[in-house]
């Protein structure tokens, strides 16, 4: 029987490909995208419908429309789903037309707009209590593993740990009449997963137990078939480097299961485990694209983050080859100019940065900051051989 992390660590082939690239190994990054054909400049070579999960930054959610990331320059769109709160009404969800209104609420459906109010009304009722919490020094994540950096060792233990007291959970809020020692264990798990947790690592993972609803049920051990939404998502590759520093989100992502556990209408509760946790947050920290607001020339703001699987296999390269434009949802990736046969379309990482405005060092320290990888494109290859 695989552990937790080796469980995560299984990627499934993958089947994406387009008319006009697919998919191969490289020898410098793991898998690229390459083109299949001679391609002209301006070429659309892949669109990438909508995310798998996705978060709009909580400061920002009266100002990014939930369906299609609009963004005014900080004007709350009015036009919200709003629930009843004692004498008021209030809103859970902004969008920038009545169109997007619906589309979203179509997509989420009734179980869905209720599991989403569930998470809503916790974290605003208990933001104030949080807000006041976390202004008081914390020992990081560090201090509490034997004073060291975190190993892939200390990670397996946490999550296999997060993976026993998620089965507790599940089973007291499935039991038919809880015991006084399950009411408590619900009590103690919701009071401290609600001290870790963050409100964008939560619905995120909101994101990700709805889409595999959606989905349907498969096999944990990846046995048997899995649906295509989650097969996409488990081509990817995964990541644990993020949680093997300092600040490590690891507490954090384990309470977002937790709390989903103790609040989630209970028919969603199969698909909120700890592994499909892991494997979300562990393919977004290296595959996630932001969400940001279109701007010309100066820096866009950032608004959220999310999880596209068919766009995540072009690689970085200082000298690009594709550009990428975000319309709504989609992300579509079109060539810069012409590409020859068997080429590799690449990207750029480096959000509103522009590589050619950059010396090689300064471009690596941001990728390494920012992504964690130490950036072997052909541009840098060839500049630090000159230097
Ligand atoms: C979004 S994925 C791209 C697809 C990935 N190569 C794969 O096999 O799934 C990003 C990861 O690819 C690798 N990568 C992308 N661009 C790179 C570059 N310029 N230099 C080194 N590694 C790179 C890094 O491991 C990075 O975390």
């Amino acid at each position: 029987m695989p552990n937790i992390l080796e469980a995560n660590a299984l990627m499934l082939e993958p089947i994406s490909s387009s008319e006009y690239c697919e998919i191969r190994q490289t020898s410098w990054a793991g898998r690229g995208m390459f083109a299949k054909t001679s391609i002209p400049a301006s070429t659309t070579v892949l669109q990438s419908p909508g995310p798998i999960a996705y978060v709009i930054l909580q400061p920002f959610r009266h100002e990014v429309c939930d369906w299609c990331f609009a963004y005014d320059n900080g004007k709350r769109w009015t036009i919200s789903y709003d629930i009843q709160v004692k004498n008021s009404r209030r809103g859970v969800a902004w969008f920038c037309s009545d169109d997007c209104y619906e589309h979203w609420y179509g997509n989420l459906g009734e179980l869905g707009i209720e599991a989403w109010i569930a998470l809503d009304q916790t974290l605003a009722s208990s933001r104030p209590a949080r807000i006041k919490e976390n202004a008081k020094p914390r020992p990081p994540l560090t201090a509490r593993i034997n004073n060291t950096i975190p190993v892939p060792r200390d990670i397996e233990a946490i999550w296999s740990a997060c993976d026993t007291l998620a089965s507790f959970i599940t089973t007291a809020r499935l039991a038919e009449q809880p015991t006084k020692a399950q009411r408590r264990l619900l009590r103690e798990a919701h009071q401290s997963a609600l001290s870790f947790i963050d409100e964008d690592d939560a619905f995120l993972l909101l994101a990700g137990v709805l889409s595999l609803e959606r989905a349907g049920l498969f096999d944990e051990a990846l046995s048997k078939p899995i649906p295509l939404t989650w097969q996409a998502l488990l081509e990817l590759q995964p990541s644990i480097s993020e949680y093997l520093k300092n600040d490590s989100p690891i507490t954090r992502h384990v309470a977002a299961v937790h709390l989903l556990l103790c609040i989630l209408p209970l028919s969603l509760l199969p698909y909120c485990s700890a592994i499909n946790a892991l494997r979300l947050y562990t393919r977004d920290s290296c595959n996630s694209f932001g969400i940001r607001s279109q701007t010309h020339g100066s820096e866009s703001e950032f608004l959220g983050y999310g999880v596209w699987p068919s766009a995540s296999y072009f690689n970085h390269s200082c000298d690009p080859n594709l550009v990428k434009t975000s319309p709504g949802r989609a992300w579509i990736f079109e060539t810069s100019r012409e590409i020859l046969p068997d080429e590799e379309l690449r990207i750029s990482y480096l959000g509103d940065l522009a590589p050619h405005e950059m010396d090689v060092e300064e471009r690596r320290k941001q990728l390494k900051q920012t992504w964690g990888f130490d950036c072997d494109c052909p541009l840098c290859l060839a500049q630090l051989q000159v230097k």
